[in-house]
């Protein structure tokens, strides 16, 4: 046996927060890592394992010999997690499997870090925002400091207290209040609760041994710049999923993370329609909306005279389940395709798809980049509001629905969209960041080269024991 056969290999233990919009770029993060030679764990709460044993098959979540899948209880306290590190610690000794050489955790379970300190091994934080969201929740201390104390009840919230301009913020000129993460302009407890566990991840950040970020450098260069001051290194990797893409054909492509089952008729359906026409809408996956709000939406697609694909997930209607006005139904027959969940990048990719109705999750932001689709913006909460903000401004790939839902102004943007010239003029510059997207992403690209940084100068860092 040469020598090079009994080194082990290092071990990634990647652990994302519990909801769509974090397993899926941290699957993405953990196959690169197991194709770059890497033995990966990935964890996932017991519950979000069952769900997705329902939504891939019995067999989905077997693994590969050097890719496991691995659950904690749902409860997320951090001693499950060292009890996990302990465990291969056990089995690295009982079995050979390797031990545990580095973390890489959500930045909303920043409390990890303490647990990789315990195991004296590096630990990456992976904020699953956009940048220029992870600056709007890093100017949660300032605004506290400057008296932008938390409104005790909705009477505060008027548009002119929203509408204030926030100075000084490098890359956000003239941003406005009701611009930066939502949890800050609420009178809600739970939204107070995560105000103060923003703080506490901010701060946890300055501790961690590298910072990742699914963006890339050129579409917020100065936001970086300025981030790049005040935390440890900040790696930017994205768009992560056309880093996957470029993976050899190997096992891990059939390796997914959708947790509820994909509807692929709708592909078919796409088929069948002329390029640039269908508007796709999706309000990803914790979104809850009003029934007044959907039946607005569901008029104005109507009356705009174009086609959809439209995702309505059981649960989405606030109080009650998506009930679509069979009016509207019949009115649009197969100009309408209602999906519970579908295969959201190959949709964007789509060439039927002409446009995106999004509520700004940052996934969606960048899939929509990396496909070069313009959007129309219905920011719902958390950094949503910044995002769109971003894509409407200073990416001129957006344009915003302000205000409440009206479903003649529905009709109205939608048509701009699809059918306009500033429609036009936002799909070539979304043609425009896509190819941006696939320059950073390329063997000599700024995201390609950061993995391979964030490899040998963090995650490769020998264990303390
Ligand atoms: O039918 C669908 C709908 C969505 N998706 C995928 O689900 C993910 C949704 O993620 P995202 O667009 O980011 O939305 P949320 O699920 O709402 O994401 C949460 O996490 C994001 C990343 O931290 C934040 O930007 C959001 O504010 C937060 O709500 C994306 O990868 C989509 O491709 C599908 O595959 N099929």
């Amino acid at each position: 046996m040469g020598w090079t056969e009994t080194i082990p290999k290092p071990h990634a233990v990647c652990i994302p927060y519990p909801a769509q919009g974090h397993i899926n770029p941290m699957l993405n993060l953990t196959k690169l890592l197991h194709h770059r030679g890497f033995h990966v764990t990935f964890v996932n709460t017991v519950s979000n394992h069952n769900c997705l044993l329902q939504s891939r098959g019995p067999s989905s979540l077997d693994g590969l010999p050097s890719f496991q899948f691995r659950t904690i209880p749902d409860d997320l306290q951090p001693r499950h997690f060292q009890d996990l590190l302990e465990r291969f610690d056990e089995e690295s000794a009982t079995l050979g499997s390797p031990k545990v050489s580095c973390v890489v955790s959500d930045s909303m379970l920043s409390s990890t870090l303490n647990v990789g300190k315990v195991f004296r091994v590096p630990e990456v934080l992976f904020w699953t925002t956009s940048a220029c969201g992870f600056m709007g929740y890093e100017q949660y201390r300032s605004l506290i400091d400057k008296g932008y104390t938390l409104p005790k009840d909705t009477s505060y919230l008027t548009n002119e207290y929203l509408d204030t301009i926030v100075k000084r913020i490098t890359g956000m000129r003239n941003i406005r209040l009701r611009d930066l993460p939502s949890f800050m302009h609420s009178s809600d407890l739970d939204d107070r609760m995560m105000v103060v566990s923003m703080l506490e991840d901010i701060e946890r950040s300055k501790r961690a041994s590298a910072i990742v970020l699914n963006t890339f450098d050129r579409l917020e260069h100065e936001v970086l710049n300025a981030l790049r001051a005040l935390f440890p290194p900040i790696y930017t990797l994205g768009p992560l999923h056309l880093l996957t893409e470029q993976l050899p054909n190997n096992d891990t492509r059939s390796i997914g993370s959708n947790l509820l089952k994909e509807d692929l008729g709708c592909l078919k359906w796409l088929n069948s329609k002329p390029p640039g026409s269908v508007m796709y809408v999706s309000f990803g996956s914790t979104t809850k909306i009003l029934a007044k709000q959907l039946e607005e939406f569901a008029w104005g697609f109507a009356n705009s005279g174009q086609t959809f694909l439209w995702v309505i997930n059981p649960d989405m209607v606030a109080g009650g389940e998506a009930i679509f006005p069979p009016e509207v139904l019949d009115m649009t027959g197969k100009r309408i395709w209602l999906a519970r969940w579908c295969p959201q990048e190959r949709v964007l990719n789509h060439p039927a798809v002409g446009g995106f109705l999004t509520h700004c999750g940052w996934n969606s932001i960048i899939e929509s980049i990396a496909a070069g689709v313009p959007m129309l913006c219905w920011p719902f909460f958390a950094e949503q509001p910044t995002n769109c903000w971003y894509s409407c401004g200073e990416w001129g790939i957006g344009m915003a629905i302000d205000g409440e839902v009206k479903k003649e102004e529905v009709e109205r943007q939608v048509r701009e969209l699809m059918e306009g010239e500033r429609g036009k003029e936002m799909k070539k510059k979304a043609m425009e960041w896509r190819q941006m997207a696939r320059e950073a992403t390329r063997p000599s690209g700024s995201s390609f080269l950061n993995l391979d940084e964030v490899i040998n100068k963090v995650l490769l860092l020998p264990r303390g024991d």
